[in-house]
């Protein structure tokens, strides 16, 4: 597998709390690659280090090889690497193109070129029709496509997914699912973080479970899910 993102011994603490200790993980190059882990696991904090959003108390994060820990959010986001959030925030007073064409703007100054970009993210995952709709009207399903548009328009090589499928139906998990699951196709690699199990085992091959902020156990889906102590993790029972 070659490596494109490397994550070594990566420590975070908040005061006393020691949310994340010591993890370390290696995701490759158009993998689809879930974290989990029960509630308080260190998983968005996690993200957040990786985006740029915390600064990390000790280790070290490479991209394509390059340290990026330290690196301020944009800059992370321009050597290829975008994320969405759990709670999803449009801009406000903006139309759903307008809300992508910021996002564009990063890697594209002109604002013809931006447009263009933008709508061809929209096109590709079937949202141009919703183009010109006021991003504040769209329902939960729509909003979540947006976010992945947002990050999709910046042009990553490793888009972070933060539990995409909360609040979806049956139906519109399984359209999601499958939107996930074109993207190495188009050279992205993905992380979920994600509570479904069974939708981590369809998606993902490999994973890292955490908890309690340390590495429990990773490696194959299968494997990892059926360990006992990933088991007990998630009835709660879990010893550091
Ligand atoms: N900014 C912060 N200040 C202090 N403590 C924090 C901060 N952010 C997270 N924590 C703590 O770090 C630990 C890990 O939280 P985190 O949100 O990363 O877990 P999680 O696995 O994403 O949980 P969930 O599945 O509920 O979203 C928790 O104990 C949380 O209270």
């Amino acid at each position: 597998m070659t490596s494109l993102l490397e994550v070594q011994r990566v420590s975070k603490s908040f005061g006393g709390l020691h949310a994340l200790s010591d993890v370390s993980f290696e995701v490759g190059a158009g993998e689809i690659f879930a974290v989990i882990g029960p509630n308080g696991a260190g998983k968005t904090t996690l993200f957040n280090c990786l985006a740029g959003a915390a600064t990390l108390t000790s280790g070290a994060i490479r991209l394509g090889g390059q340290r990026i820990d330290g690196r301020p959010p944009h800059e992370i986001c321009r050597r290829g690497l975008a994320r969405t959030f759990q709670l999803v925030k449009p801009f406000r007073g903006m139309t759903v193109l307008e809300n992508v064409k910021v996002a564009a703007f990063s890697r594209y100054p002109s604002t013809k070129q931006a447009t263009a970009a933008a709508q061809a993210v929209l096109d590709r995952i079937g949202m141009a029709g919703l183009a010109e709709h006021d991003a504040e009207t769209l329902n939960v399903a729509q909003l979540r496509q947006l976010e992945i548009a947002r990050a999709l328009a910046t042009e990553p090589q490793l888009l972070l997914l933060d539990e995409m499928l909360a609040g979806l139906t049956p139906t519109e998990s399984t359209a999601m699912c499958e939107r996930i699951r074109q993207l190495p196709r188009a050279g992205i690699a993905v992380i979920v973080v994600e509570h479904s199990i069974p939708v981590v085992t369809s998606l993902c091959a490999r994973a890292v479970v955490l908890c309690f902020g340390k590495v429990l156990t990773q490696g194959s889906t299968c494997e990892v899910i059926a360990n006992p102590r990933v088991q007990e993790a998630y009835l709660g029972n879990a010893q550091s």
